[in-house]
C-alpha cells in the first residue's frame, strides 16, 4: 500500500509542485477490477477506490492486510464510508446485498468480516470511493441515500460559493467512532468551497473532487495561512488536508466534492476560520 506519512510545515515550504503532489495528491485510483489505496497517517486514514468492472472485487484484494494494519481482516479494528460515485452496482457487507445508485453512501461498522463490491453494468461500472479511520466500538452499517443526508445550503452567488453541503456520515444521522463524510456541490456560476478558509487543527480532512467538466479543474489550497500552496485537481482525484494547513478551493467551474474527516470529535464546524484579509 501507498504509505504517506507525516508532513511539517516547515518542512513542506520549501516543496517544489512535484513535492507537493506526491505528498498529498492521491491520483489513479480506480483501475478496473483492482482495489488501489493509500494509508495516511495523519490520524491513519485509509483511502481506497474500488472500480469493479467484470469481477467481484473484495475490500483488502491486493492488499497486505496483515502487513499493513497487523488484523485478520480489513475492518477488524476499524470503520468505513463508502460513495458510489460511478453506475449502478452493490456492495455486500457480511453477506447483507446494499444497491448503490449514484451517490449512495454506505457505512461500513468495525467487525465486518467480508465486504465485496461489484457493478450492475460492465459497460457503465460503478466507482467507489471509501474512507476508513480506526474505530474502537461497533455501530450499525447503515445504507445512506441522499435524501437521508441533512442538507446545509450555504454561500451566496455574490461571492460565488453558493452550494449544499449533504452531511451523510454525521452525528444527526448516524453514530460512528471517529469518521464524518459527506458531500458538497457548488451551484452552476460559483466556484468556491469552504472560502473564508480554515485549519483543521484537532481533525484531518481528505477530499475527492468529481462532476468537474472536461478541460477544468480545482485549485486546492493549502498551507499555512500565510504561505499558502495551490494543487491542481483533476476528476476523480483524492487530496490529503493535514491539520495544520487551511483548506478552500476553487474551480475554473462548478463542481462536486466528497469530505471525510477524522481526529478529536465529530463536530461538523470545528474548524478554525482564517479571516480573508489574514491570507497570504
Ligand atoms: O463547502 C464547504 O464549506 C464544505 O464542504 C466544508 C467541508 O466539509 C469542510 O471543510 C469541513 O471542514
Ligand atoms: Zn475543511
Amino acid at each position: 500500500m501507498d504509505i504517506r506519512y507525516l508532513t511539517n510545515p516547515k518542512d513542506v515550504r520549501n516543496y517544489n509542485t512535484d513535492e507537493l503532489r506526491k505528498e498529498f495528491l492521491v491520483q489513479n485510483l480506480y483501475e478496473p477490477d483492482e482495489v488501489v489505496g493509500v494509508y495516511s497517517h495523519a490520524d491513519r486514514v485509509v483511502v481506497l477506490g474500488i472500480y469493479p468492472v467484470h469481477e467481484t472485487v473484495s475490500v483488502s484484494q491486493g492488499i497486505d492486510v496483515k502487513k499493513d494494519f497487523g488484523t485478520q481482516y480489513f475492518l477488524e479494528r476499524r470503520e468505513a464510508g463508502v460513495f458510489n460515485i460511478g453506475g449502478k452496482g452493490k456492495i455486500i457487507a457480511d453477506g447483507q446485498e446494499y444497491e448503490m445508485n449514484y451517490k449512495d453512501c454506505l457505512y461500513i461498522a468495525k467487525g465486518t468480516k467480508e465486504v465485496f463490491f461489484l457493478s450492475c453494468n460492465a459497460e457503465e461500472p460503478a466507482r467507489f470511493y471509501l474512507i476508513s479511520t480506526p474505530a474502537h466500538k461497533a455501530f450499525q452499517t447503515t445504507y445512506i441515500p441522499i435524501a437521508n443526508a441533512k442538507k446545509r445550503q450555504i454561500g451566496d452567488s455574490k461571492t460565488a460559493n453558493k452550494r449544499v453541503i449533504n452531511q451523510f456520515i454525521h452525528p444527526d444521522v448516524l453514530e460512528t467512532c471517529q469518521l464524518s463524510m459527506g458531500m458538497t456541490s457548488l451551484e452552476t456560476g460559483s466556484v468556491w468551497n469552504t472560502m473564508p478558509a480554515h485549519t483543521h487543527e484537532r481533525r484531518m480532512e481528505i477530499y475527492t473532487y468529481f462532476e468537474i467538466p472536461h478541460g477544468n479543474k480545482v485549485f486546492h489550497f493549502m498551507g499555512r495561512p500565510e504561505e499558502t500552496r495551490h494543487i491542481l485537481v483533476d476528476n476523480y482525484e483524492a487530496v490529503i488536508s493535514p491539520p495544520w494547513s487551511i483548506h478552500c478551493g476553487a474551480g475554473t467551474s462548478n463542481y462536486t466534492f466528497i469530505w471525510a474527516m477524522a481526529g478529536e470529535n465529530r463536530a461538523f464546524d470545528d474548524m478554525d476560520n482564517i479571516a480573508i484579509e489574514k491570507l497570504k
